[in-house]
């Protein structure tokens, strides 16, 4: 981390997850002056960061983080070629976009590491995977998994094809439970409760069952059996959610397959 206070980081495009990982480094400490932001149109709260905004960029970054949409990196990244050198390493969390793509950009010198994070990141839980170029040292590696830890967990990949599915499953994956969330409190509306409680017991439920499932001992499938009492409410819910024909094993294989498909896609 002493390298980014003294080379500093540039951020590319500062929207949903550029926004959750910046707040969530900010409040861990890293020094606003330490980060240069490019972005076309700054959010109010982004201004209120005091981080360098659109101005010239510092000379020998450590890390520049790409956060545009993949269909935008062909514009965006052209304008960072100078910091190819192979000084800088570039981390990138575009979706689908492939460490191959940045090098046809940037040059095989670069070091590129190519990282899927989610979300949660901006309050300190999200999870990201990296992979890297054969450019990229362990110490860079190192460096960008310290600054990914600051908001959250972080795994190493060995193949970058893993990539589409780790994106279909953790990357996207934030909003399959927020969607679960909404789909709860209505169901529980559907049966008469105010909006607000319904709203409010899903939330909690989504939450702490997450919570309690990474914490426990046991594996989700013991947890959800100790849930189930024989013949008792639990059990008639999930013969209903796990029909083979229209339960959650089958909407969420093919939500995640759908997503690990479009991956591909980006990737051109
Ligand atoms: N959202 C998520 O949960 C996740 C997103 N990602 C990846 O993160 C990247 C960003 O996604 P997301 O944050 O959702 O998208 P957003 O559209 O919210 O953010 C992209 C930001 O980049 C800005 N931008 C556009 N063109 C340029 C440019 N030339 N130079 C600098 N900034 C530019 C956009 O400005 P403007 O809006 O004005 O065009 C916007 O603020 C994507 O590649 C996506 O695949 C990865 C994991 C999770
Ligand atoms: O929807 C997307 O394409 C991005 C990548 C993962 C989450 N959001």
């Amino acid at each position: 981390m002493d390298d980014l206070k003294t080379r500093g980081l540039v951020l590319l495009g500062c929207g949903k997850m550029g926004s959750a990982m910046l707040k969530g480094w900010l409040e861990g400490g890293l020094s606003p002056d330490a980060v240069t932001v490019l972005d076309p149109y700054p959010s109010d709260w982004l201004k209120g960061t005091g981080v360098r905004l659109n101005t010239e960029l510092p000379p020998n970054p450590a890390i520049v983080l790409v956060a545009v949409k993949p269909q935008m990196m062909g514009d965006a990244l052209p304008s960072l070629q100078a910091l190819g050198d192979g000084t800088t390493t570039f981390l990138s969390v575009a979706a689908g976009v492939t460490i191959a793509k940045y090098e046809e950009i940037l040059g095989d010198k670069t070091p590129i590491i190519r990282a899927m994070p989610n979300t949660p990141a901006a309050i300190g839980r999200g999870m990201t995977a990296i992979i890297g170029n054969a450019r990229t040292s362990e110490a860079d590696l190192d460096l960008a998994q310290t600054l990914l830890e600051a908001v959250g967990q972080v795994v190493r990949l060995e193949r970058e094809d893993q990539m589409d599915a780790v994106t279909a499953v953790s990357g996207s994956g934030p909003a399959y439970v927020f969607h679960l969330i909404e789909t709860l409190a209505a169901a529980g509306v559907a049966q008469g409760l105010p909006e607000e409680l319904a709203m409010a017991l899903a939330k909690a439920t989504v939450g702490g069952a997450g919570q309690y499932a990474e914490e426990a001992e046991e594996d989700p499938a013991q947890l959800r059996v100790n849930v189930t009492s024989p013949g008792g409410t639990t059990a008639a819910a999930l013969a209903v959610l796990m029909d083979e024909a229209t339960g959650f094993p089958m909407l969420l294989e093919r939500a995640v397959k759908a997503a690990a498909d479009r991956s591909k896609e980006l990737a051109g």
